[in-house]
């Protein structure tokens, strides 16, 4: 697996509404109503990390949460950060 150039990443950035690229990852913050509902997505998530064994920085406050993907093994961005990430939108927006 290869770290993807500033330019794939920001051509493939266009496809992903609310992601940015920042601190050489792709980051994004999500709010819902309470703690539950943050927990309950990211127990989802959690579930879909282990099936693609891709596993992302994150934090949660409260109802905020804190996303960031980037591929350790390489020290970048790579086409596993953009998997995660679109099966992420597809947890969310399935809630
Ligand atoms: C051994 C195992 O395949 C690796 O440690 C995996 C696990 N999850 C991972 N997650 C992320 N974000 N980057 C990695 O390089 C990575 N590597």
């Amino acid at each position: 697996m290869k770290n993807l150039s500033d330019q794939e990443i920001e051509k493939q950035l266009a496809d992903l509404e609310g992601w940015e690229y920042e601190n050489f990852a792709l980051e994004t913050t999500f709010e819902f109503k309470n703690f539950k509902e943050a927990f309950s997505v990211m127990t989802r998530i959690a579930f879909e990390c282990e099936a693609l064994n891709h596993h992302p920085d994150w934090s949660n406050v409260y109802n905020t949460l804190h996303i960031r993907l980037s591929t350790h093994d390489t020290n970048g961005v790579t086409e596993k950060d953009f998997k995660l990430a679109h099966r992420i939108e597809e947890i969310i927006v399935s809630e």
